[in-house]
């Protein structure tokens, strides 16, 4: 029903019913919604009650605050603004709540017993004076205790619960914050509100903020101030930035805060002089940090410098005959570079090896393998990404790991993470190709620079024309923009057989220039009239492409965002409507607006270290029951159950920036107007050149225009360029 028919239904009627739960019969996944049947007290009759608030147990006497509605198809049902629980106040309605469950250690019996001693008083009994529950056959001190126990903290539980919706703020965090404080979570709401952020989850610093004000704290209070502040400086880090000038955090800060931007300053300056946060003036301007950002890049900066000034490694192996020999095997010349870019390899201390798609990236990095392997180095491979690591692996016939893996990681120390490898415990390399450096975050770099030896030398391989890493920092680009490293750019184009007008358009897109469409089936452009039309040609697309290659894997469709009828999460519904649709006998499970079945694509969204998944590994369900999803991985199968189905998503159409790293046989992209804040030309250049034999674009000239014109990408702040350079930071 669609929400102003809704709307107009209703029938406007404030008012309070009171009753016991009788049966609980929805309960959302994703947020707190729940609609339950409630049995008067007045007149005995049944109501469907639905709203937002902590769950209610089956047996408990509610007060419920809201107003009757007539649902198209469900009827008359109470809508309900809050809830709160009462006492029950009959001997009925007593053993009904103690039979629930609430109290661990009483189940239906021992709830019969309890209020044929007590009658109705035996709430009260609970409350004042549990130890005459003794008095009953059954309960020894033991379970006197847990009885007690169990309901002191049910008792704590519902009462912040209530006391958090008295505040108009959702009651469920109220267990997660008793578990944390116990007695304590009255103080904590009141005087240490911001403290939760970090020691709940769930609680971000908007929820945390909300209930601060709620519970009396003064809008301006210096806590709130620097929260905000941290809050902001958090959230541009999560948009990539490493750094952010002073005035437009400032700026920032006093928006989301409505507060006053003097006395933020003041905040700003107390938060820089205690060391909570760090300052760097340059070029007339004031960048401020988080500190461990700040270390971060101070020590790569520090690090490629030093590598930047190391002495050529003394080669026993005449390089130019190597070469020659290696020409020989490989039954082509290298062109220039690519010679340029093997004799560099052991004299710099620091490469950068870049280049598009066919450039001969790889094939230099195998010259250079062999090479160092006749120098008898010890060679670490490794890429930032798991497909990427793997791909390494396969085109170098040797072993290559992600980072993470090789550095082995080994938990949390508060945001950082912590590995096995560090500065005191170094690995034993020579030299570390990493692979794919474009997805290369500044954090990531600095912990694997920490754990390299002194003499050891990094050669990163890369395209920087890609879309920049998703974590923060920019790190190829910084090092490249420096100066003071050496750079090879490969810019020949090798690959002209299979895949060469991908490769050729490719270049083109990065050159400003128009793709060259239509010409054969290797690059097809596809024009809409309308966005849903669109949708529709994409989800046929992938309905024939997959059945010609006979491989769901093979075929990929990308856009740039989630939203819209192009966008990421109506792609996979109408796709996999189309070729996996319901069925009898396909068990579905439902998580969030989510529907998984048996066959369905799916992707991981996140590093699951103990599951041994990582973020964009796609794989198929081949199992789902009422509760459980089972996805086969190419290495092996995964088991996702309750929370844990937040970490997958169906996978037909994921974003391009959750492609990076990826190759597919084909790609199907959609290019529409309403996505135009998305289109820039690197995001496009990314999404071609993740294809091996086909492109598909779908949708408007006019998008493929501007995604090819558009070079005006975000710019993220850092200060890596210029430490390197060693200018005058202060
Ligand atoms: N100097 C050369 N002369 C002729 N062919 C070459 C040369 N260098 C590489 N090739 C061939 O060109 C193709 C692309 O090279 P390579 O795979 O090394 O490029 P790449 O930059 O790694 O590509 P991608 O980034 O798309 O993986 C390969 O088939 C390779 O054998």
């Amino acid at each position: 029903m669609n929400e102003n028919a809704w709307n107009d239904a209703m029938i406007k009627e404030n008012n309070t019913l009171q009753g016991v739960v009788e049966r609980i019969l929805f309960e959302a996944p994703d947020s707190d919604y729940l609609v339950f049947r409630l049995r008067r007290e007045d007149d005995d009759s049944v109501v469907t009650v639905t709203g937002n608030g902590s769950k209610p147990l089956v047996g408990d006497r509610l007060e419920v605050q809201g107003r009757w509605t007539e649902h198209r198809r469900y009827g008359r049902q109470y809508q309900a603004g809050c809830w709160k629980r009462l006492v029950p106040d009959t001997e009925e309605g007593m053993e009904r709540f103690l039979a629930s469950g609430a109290v661990k250690g009483i189940g239906p019996s021992l709830a019969h017993r309890i209020v044929e001693a007590f009658g109705s008083g035996a709430m009260e009994v609970l409350e004042k004076e549990p130890q005459r529950l003794l008095e009953i056959e059954g309960i020894g001190r033991k379970k006197l205790a847990d009885i007690t126990d169990s309901f002191r903290k049910e008792k704590e539980v519902n009462d912040i619960a209530l006391c958090l919706e008295t505040h108009g703020i959702s009651g469920r965090f109220a267990s997660r914050l008793v578990q944390k404080y116990g007695s304590d979570t009255q103080y904590v709401l009141e005087h240490e509100p911001y403290r939760m952020i970090l020691e709940i989850e769930g609680i971000g610093f908007k929820t945390a903020d909300q209930m601060a004000l709620a519970f009396g704290l003064d809008p301006s209070s210096e806590e709130r101030l620097v929260a905000g502040m941290t809050y902001v400086l958090s959230e541009m880090t999560g948009n990539g930035h490493v750094c952010i000038p002073d005035t437009e955090l400032i700026r920032r800060t006093a928006s989301v805060l409505r507060a006053d931007s003097l006395q933020l300053r003041n905040i700003l300056e107390e938060a820089l002089d205690i060391g909570q946060l760090i300052s760097a003036d340059y070029g007339g301007g004031t960048y401020i940090y988080m500190p461990e950002m700040h270390d971060e890049e101070c020590d790569i900066a520090r690090r490629i410098q030093y590598m930047s000034e190391m002495k050529p490694l003394p080669v026993h192996t005449p390089v130019q005959l190597f070469l020659d020999r290696w020409q020989d095997i490989c039954h082509f010349e290298l062109a220039e570079k690519q010679r340029e870019a093997v004799e560099a390899s052991l004299q710099s201390g620091l490469l950068v090896i870049t280049g598009g798609p066919g450039t001969g990236k790889t094939t230099v990095v195998q010259t250079i393998i062999s090479l160092a392997e006749q120098e008898q180095l010890r060679i670490i491979l490794c890429a930032p990404t798991g497909r990427a690591a793997k791909r390494l692996s396969e085109t170098t016939e040797r072993k290559a790991l992600t980072i993470h893996r090789l550095l082995v990681p080994m938990g949390f120390h508060g945001r950082m993470q912590i590995f096995e490898y560090n500065e005191t415990n170094l690995l034993k390399a020579d030299l570390v190709i990493v692979d794919e450096v474009s997805m290369l975050d500044m954090s990531l770099m600095y912990h694997l620079f920490q754990a390299l030896p002194p003499s050891c030398r990094v050669i990163l391989v890369g395209d920087a024309d890609q879309l920049p890493s998703v974590g923060a920092g920019s790190v190829l680009h910084d090092i490249i923009r420096s100066g003071c490293v050496s750079v090879i750019r490969l810019d020949t184009i090798f690959r002209q057989r299979e895949g060469g007008r991908i490769v050729t358009n490719a270049h083109l897109i990065n050159y400003g220039r128009m793709p060259v469409v239509n010409e054969d089936e290797e690059f097809r452009f596809i024009t809409i009239d309308s966005e849903s039309q669109g949708a529709e040609i994409i989800s046929q697309l992938y309905e024939s492409e997959t059945s010609e290659t006979g491989d769901k894997f093979a075929v990929q469709v990308l856009s740039p965002m989630y939203r819209q009828d192009c966008g990421v999460d109506h792609l996979n519904a109408l796709i996999q409507e189309k070729t996996n649709p319901p069925s009898q006998g396909k068990t579905e499970l439902k998580n969030g607006h989510t529907l998984y079945r048996t066959g369905d694509k799916v992707m991981q969204k996140q590093n699951d270290y103990e599951k041994g998944v990582f973020n964009g590994d796609i794989g198929e369900v081949f199992a789902v029951t009422d509760k459980i999803v089972y996805v086969r991985y190419p290495e092996h199968d995964v088991k996702y159950e309750g929370p844990e189905l937040d970490e997958i998503t169906l996978a037909y159409a994921i974003t391009v920036h959750k492609s990076q790293g990826s190759e597919y046989q084909v790609v199907i992209m959609a290019l529409v107007n309403s996505h135009a804040i998305m289109l820039q030309r690197n995001l496009l250049y990314t999404a071609v050149t993740r294809a091996k034999r086909k492109v598909i674009l779908v949708g408007t000239k006019r998008a493929l225009e501007r995604a090819v014109e558009n070079v005006r990408t975000s710019q993220r702040h850092t200060l890596l360029a210029e430490r390197i350079r060693r200018e005058e930071i202060t």
